[in-house]
């Protein structure tokens, strides 16, 4: 069922689309070290994708060469049926992938609601020129980038602090921040590097809550790296696992769940 090509229903409801974003045969290397080792995998319009993998396996890595930072040595990744050429971030981001980071990336001396503006950047066609020049097209701009902040503030129910620094909230709330940042830009694919990282269980439930409603209410695609196997089992609806490079299983939670070399990685058991 979930590796043809048509649409599905999920149990909860939501309808899984076609491939979204195709990676085919990716081996990327920094000098000697083969951080990637000929992974194919795909995601489909309106999933939530997990990429598992013990420490080291290439996971965060793979991330960097969906969001156009690194650049494999071999493979081709095809985003909505298009052969990508290499690309920038900033292109990459234009073509409507976002993300968030491991180590959290916020301006920290400027309040909630400028760091989700700098979100928007993407959406900014009139530079200064054009708001001298053509103050109607850049006032209705301001204002509709305005406006989608604000329902994204709204959504994660981050009222309370659009005018505190960044410096001044906890971890968890940062989390979210970055989130409402990385949801400003609209994203068709939202890549998120960890996102439950350092969250105690209450925050782990918001985020997972948020993550879902992301996805169900906006339409939203997610891929996701996570350490935490129950937050990935829940929320999942399939998990590509990696190790030492490699793709070891792939497939919904049950399926990598009950996989044996997905178990022995996770147990250390010795490779050939
Ligand atoms: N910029 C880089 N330069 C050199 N080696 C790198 C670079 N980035 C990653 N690596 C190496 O590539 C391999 C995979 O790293 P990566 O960070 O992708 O793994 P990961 O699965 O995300 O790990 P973790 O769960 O610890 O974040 C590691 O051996 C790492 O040392």
């Amino acid at each position: 069922m979930k590796d043809t090509f048509d649409s599905y229903v999920t149990d909860d409801g939501r309808t899984i689309g076609g491939v979204m974003m195709d990676m085919r045969g990716i081996t990327l290397r920094f000098g000697g070290v083969e951080a990637i080792k000929d992974i194919s995998f795909d995601i489909r319009e309106g999933e939530i994708r997990a990429i598992i993998g013990p420490n080291g396996a290439g996971k965060s890595s793979m991330l960097n060469v969906i969001s156009g930072f690194y650049h494999p040595q071999e493979g081709e990744v095809w985003f909505r049926g298009e052969k990508r050429p290499p690309m920038k971030p900033y292109q990459v981001a234009r073509q409507g992938i976002a993300r968030t980071f491991q180590n959290i990336a916020l301006f920290e001396g400027m309040s909630v609601l400028d760091n989700i503006m700098t979100g928007r950047l993407t959406h900014m066609k009139s530079g200064m020129l054009a708001q001298a020049l053509w103050m109607g097209k850049a006032e209705r701009e301001e204002t509709e980038n305005r406006e989608a902040v604000e329902r994204i503030i709204d959504f994660l129910e981050i009222q309370a602090i659009r005018k505190t620094p960044v410096s001044r909230l906890p971890y968890g709330l940062k989390k979210r921040v970055e989130l409402a940042r990385a949801l400003a830009a609209e994203p068709k694919l939202l890549l998120l590097d960890e996102p439950m990282a350092g969250m105690n269980v209450e925050e782990k439930e918001d985020m997972s809550r948020y993550i879902l409603d992301v996805n169900d209410e906006f339409g939203t695609t997610v891929a996701l790296i996570e350490h935490d196997m129950g937050v990935v089992m829940d929320i999942s609806d399939r998990v590509v696992v990696m190790d030492y490079g490699r793709k070891i299983g792939d497939g919904t939670p049950s399926e990598v769940r009950n996989n044996q070399d997905v178990i022995d990685a996770y147990l250390g058991v010795a490779h050939d």
